[in-house]
This record gives C-alpha cells, structure tokens and sequence, in this order.
C-alpha cells in the first residue's frame, strides 16, 4: 500500500521495521543524552497525543502555534500533528518581541502549545489571542487548558485504527503547515507548506545526498531535525541554544558526536565555523551539510581537513519558501573560490533535479504571469525563480508578498503552475552551475550603469588577512546610492595600528565593479539573523552607515 501523502506516514511503517531503533536521543537537564526515544514509541505516542488532541478539538486544519524546544515532547507533538492533518505554525522564538507578536496574531490559531515560559508569555503580552485550546508541556495546567501528559493520557486509550484514518485522510494540497521565515529582510513571513511539498522535499533530500535509513544525524536546526524521523535516521539533538548557533560550545558537539559515531551533521555556517575553529577531527561524519547563508572559503577548507577524505561537505542553496534549489560540494566550491574572490558571486551548484530555475531580469514589483520575455540574457545577472515540488505558493494573510514573490505559469499542457521569485540575485555558468550574487533589495545601485551585488563585492574584501568580515550598503536612494563597505576586523587584530582604510581601497581600485567604492567604515560586531546567526544585517548597517557619514561630513 503507497504511504499517505505526509511526512508521517513514513513513522507506522518504520515502528514496524526497526520499532527498536532509537528515532532521536536528547541531551535532557543533565546533558547526559539519557533521553531516548525509539521508533515504536514515537509511533505510539505521537497516535496517542494525535487521538488527545481531537479530543480537544485539534483536527484537520486547526492552526497550533508550537513553541516548544527540541525535545522529545517537540517531535512526539510536531508528528501528532500531522498524523491528525492539524496545521502546526512555527516562528523562530528569538527574534524581535514586537515582530513575534505581529506573526502570531497574523496566523490566528486555534490553539497555542507551549513550554511554560511561552504560555507565560502568551497571557502577559496576550499573543495570539484568538488560541482558544491551549496546552502546555509543563508538569501542571499552569496558565493552559491541559498539559501535554494530560493530552497523552486521554489519547492512549483510542480505537486503535482512529489515528490511521486521520492519517490517510490527508490530501497533498492540504496545508501541513505554516514556517515563518528568519526574517533577516524584515517582519517574517508565514511560509504555506502543504503535504506535497514536504513529501517532495524529504525525496529531493534523501536523493540529493544520498541520505539512507539508519544513519546517526546531528541536526543543529530543529525543523530539519522532522526529516530525520521521515528518513528512518537517527537524530542526536544537541546541547546548545538553537537560537544561537555561533555560541555552540564546540566540545559538548564534538563529545555528542563521538559518543554516537554521528554520522551526518546539519547546521548553519556560523555553526560549522565553530567547529572548523575548535578542530578537533570527526572521523565518523561523512557527509556535512550547510545552509543559510555562503559558507566563507576557508571554513570549507578548514572543515574538510577535519573530515575524512571520502566525507563530502554539501552547501545545499534555497530557502523557507523553496528547499532545496540547487547543491554544491565542497571539492567544487573550493575549485570556485578563486572565482569568487574576484566578484562572480559564490557558486551555490547545480539545480536539483526536477527544479526548474531560471533567472529573469531584475523588477522590484509584481509579476502576475510567466513569460519567456522576462528571462534575462544567457550569463546576465538577474533574479533567481524556480518552478518545481517543493516551490510553496504561497504567505499565509501576506497577500503583498504573496504577489510579490510568486508567478502564475501556464504550461504546454495547459495546467498551472506557481514560480517562485527568490528575492535573490544570480546567474548560470555555461557548466549550467548556478552562482549567487545577494539579496535583490540589499543590492546597491549606484547610478544607472552601476549596480553592485553584496557577493559579487565582500569575497574581493574579505581576502584581506586582518579583515573579518565585510558587508556592502548603499546610503541614500536607490539609483543614487552611496556604496559604503562595512568590516570587522578579525578577532585578534589590534586596533589603528595601520591604515587598514588605504589598503581596502586599493582592493576596491584592482576591480572595474568595486571602483565606485569610496567608503570604508569599521564596525564592531555586525548585527546578524537569529536563526542562521550568519546572514549579516544590512538594512541596520545600511542606517547606521548613513549616520556615520553624516556625522562625518
Ligand atoms: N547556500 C547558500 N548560499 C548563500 N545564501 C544562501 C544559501 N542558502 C540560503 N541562502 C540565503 O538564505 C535565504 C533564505 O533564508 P530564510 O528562508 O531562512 O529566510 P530569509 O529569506 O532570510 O528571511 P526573510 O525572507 O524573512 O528576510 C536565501 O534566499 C538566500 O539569500
């Protein structure tokens, strides 16, 4: 029989086949990872609290805000959910309070489960007041209706084939579920996954990087960490703050590691950096994988003389909106730096089959229909569309960006189809390798010929030995812009000891597209995305640039 079209439906049949597997083991309050949870549990469990939660009223198409940190609690919910075809909603808790509250109220849910804390924080700054079931994880029904034990409890004792109904009932175009965005741009966006896209991307995944059943994962980004379960994978969910990857604590990583022979690691380039910095060898991981944001060179380098030589080190390119879009590995991207280094963009690889990307020529407003005139000229740099399963449609309640960032096709054989616009600039090779150039609205055009990408200028920069990292902003209108560099120096320099401000523009003089830059300014320590903690913040850069150079004139 063919599984349900939902990521859960993979879980009966894995509690079937290996029900003794351990599904994901986590570090609990002592940090001892003596927190297990095999597959036949998760199965059972998460049938039991599915069969709880529709008891309360959380069924097909309920909208659940969950905040709830990655524990066993987290994955037992997040999967009840989908066997039920409820619409769990998730927002990445650290970013800005008056943005959170915005998304949460936006959703509208029905119902809200949440750690203490969330609850606490829901009644104080009446969150998402439109919650009218609300569960917390907590060991008393503190500020909520029930506890996620209480929910458990009242499910265990269901007719034993109520869940599977649920289940097979789920159609692919039902909404799974709404992610929001990290919103490294503005007020994040409420992305609409439905069933097929997940089920499309678990598939695109597993083939991409030939993931297998039974392979060991650290997943340091909590919402990859579902896919584990999807692919018969052990996760190791790590002791760290997820919210802060830069700040890992790469010992208590490379300890999780060892202990578990992980096998796989998932995590943002700032994670990575910390563990190419720590460098401590992981002989048992052979495949490493980041996304988020260009991984800088010489992590790449540094982490692959951590690995072992048959380990692969994959930069999986694409966002909420549409993952994942094309991959790179790092023997390529290495042969690519030089490239790089002198203002192609970073090379983010080759589509993943069947994708459908194709570059169209920069516009910043909507686009309702496909037409082939928009394309961009072969090796021109233009924005980065794509067609294919796992290209989400649309933003839930952002009808703006909903028009903004989507484009209807009619194919050959007259059905439709939605494109989705990247926000992102790039252009293909004549090797069909897709390069990235930077975020269309963080581009910086100058004058009518002069338009700099941020990933085609910061490489040129960042080779400087004492520099840390750069960031392009433009200051002013657009048309009219100011370029101004931003750099961090890097951690052990010591200040003014030389005039770092001549050499950076002699840098800029050695490239036609850099010349125009005449503006260096230091910056103690770029604000950056809460998620990735390595997409730099140059809307912010960009303001306070402007007031340095006004303070300065
Ligand atoms: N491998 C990669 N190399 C370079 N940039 C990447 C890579 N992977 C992802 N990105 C960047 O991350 C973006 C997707 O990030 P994400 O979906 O987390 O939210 P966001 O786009 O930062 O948030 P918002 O749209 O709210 O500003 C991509 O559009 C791209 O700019």
């Amino acid at each position: 029989m063919m599984d349900a079209c939902n990521i859960a439906a993979t879980l009966p049949r894995l509690a079937r086949e290996r029900p003794d597997q351990v599904a994901m083991r986590c570090p609990g309050r002592s940090g001892r990872y003596d927190v297990a949870v095999t597959y036949a549990d998760l199965d059972r469990r998460s049938d039991a609290i599915a069969a709880g939660l529709a008891r309360r009223g959380i069924v097909r198409g309920t909208r659940t805000v969950v905040m709830v940190r990655p524990t066993p609690e987290f994955f037992l919910l997040m999967f009840a959910l989908f066997k039920a075809g409820a619409v769990p909603v998730l927002v990445d808790p650290g970013i800005d309070r008056r943005a959170l509250k915005q998304c949460l109220d936006e959703a509208e849910p029905d119902a809200f489960i949440g750690i203490p804390l969330a609850q606490l924080a829901r009644a104080l700054l009446r969150w998402a007041r439109s919650a009218r079931v609300r569960i917390t994880t907590g060991a008393r029904a503190w500020l909520a209706d029930a506890t996620l034990a209480d929910v458990e409890r009242d499910g265990a004792n269901a007719a034993p084939d109520f869940v599977a109904t649920l289940l097979a009932d789920t159609q692919p175009d039902d909404v799974a579920a709404i992610l929001f965005t990290s919103g490294s741009t503005g007020v994040p966006k409420g992305v609409v996954y439905r069933h097929r896209h997940f089920v499309a991307q678990v598939g695109m995944l597993r083939d991409a990087f030939g993931l297998q059943a039974g392979g060991v994962d650290l997943p340091t980004f909590p919402p990859f960490a579902l896919f584990d379960p999807a692919l018969g994978v052990t996760s190791i969910i790590p002791d760290m703050d997820p919210t802060r990857p830069a700040k890992a604590d790469p010992r208590r990583l490379v300890q999780a590691i060892e202990r578990f022979g992980v096998t796989q690691l998932f995590g943002s380039p700032a994670l990575v950096g910390v563990l190419a910095r720590h460098g401590a060898h992981l002989p048992t991981v052979k495949r490493v994988l980041s996304a988020g944001a260009p991984v800088p060179p010489d992590v790449v380098a540094r982490m692959r003389e951590l690995l072992p030589d048959d380990a692969q080190l994959w930069t999986p390119y694409g966002a909420t909106e549409c993952l994942p879009v094309s991959v790179i590995e790092g023997r390529e991207l290495q042969a690519t730096r030089e490239a790089t280094e002198r203002g192609a963009g970073t090379c983010v690889g080759r589509p993943v089959p069947p994708n459908d990307v194709r570059i169209i020529r920069i516009d910043d407003g909507a686009i309702d229909a496909w037409s082939d005139a928009l394309l961009a000229k072969p090796g021109e740099v233009g924005e980065i569309t794509v067609a294919g399963p796992t290209a989400t449609d649309s933003y839930f309640r952002r009808d703006t960006a909903t028009k903004l960032g989507k484009i209807r096709e009619r194919c050959d054989d007259g059905s439709e189809r939605i494109v989705h616009r990247m926000g992102d600039l790039g252009w293909f090779d004549e090797e069909g390798r897709l390069w990235f150039c930077g975020r269309k609205t963080q581009r910086v055009v100058v004058d009518a010929s002069t338009t700099l990408c941020t990933e085609q200028v910061e490489p040129i920069f960042n080779t400087h030995p004492t520099v840390k990292r750069t960031a392009l902003v433009g200051v002013g209108e657009r048309g009219a812009q100011v370029p101004v560099l931003c750099f961090e120096l890097a951690d052990n320099v010591g200040r003014g000891i030389f005039d770092i401000d001549t050499e950076l523009r002699h840098i800029a003089e050695g490239f036609v597209h850099t010349a125009k830059i005449r503006h260096f300014l230091r910056h103690p320590g770029f604000p950056v995305d809460i998620r990735h903690n390595a997409k730099i913040g140059r809307e912010k850069l960009a303001a306070w640039a402007a007031q340095q150079l006004e303070r300065s004139a």
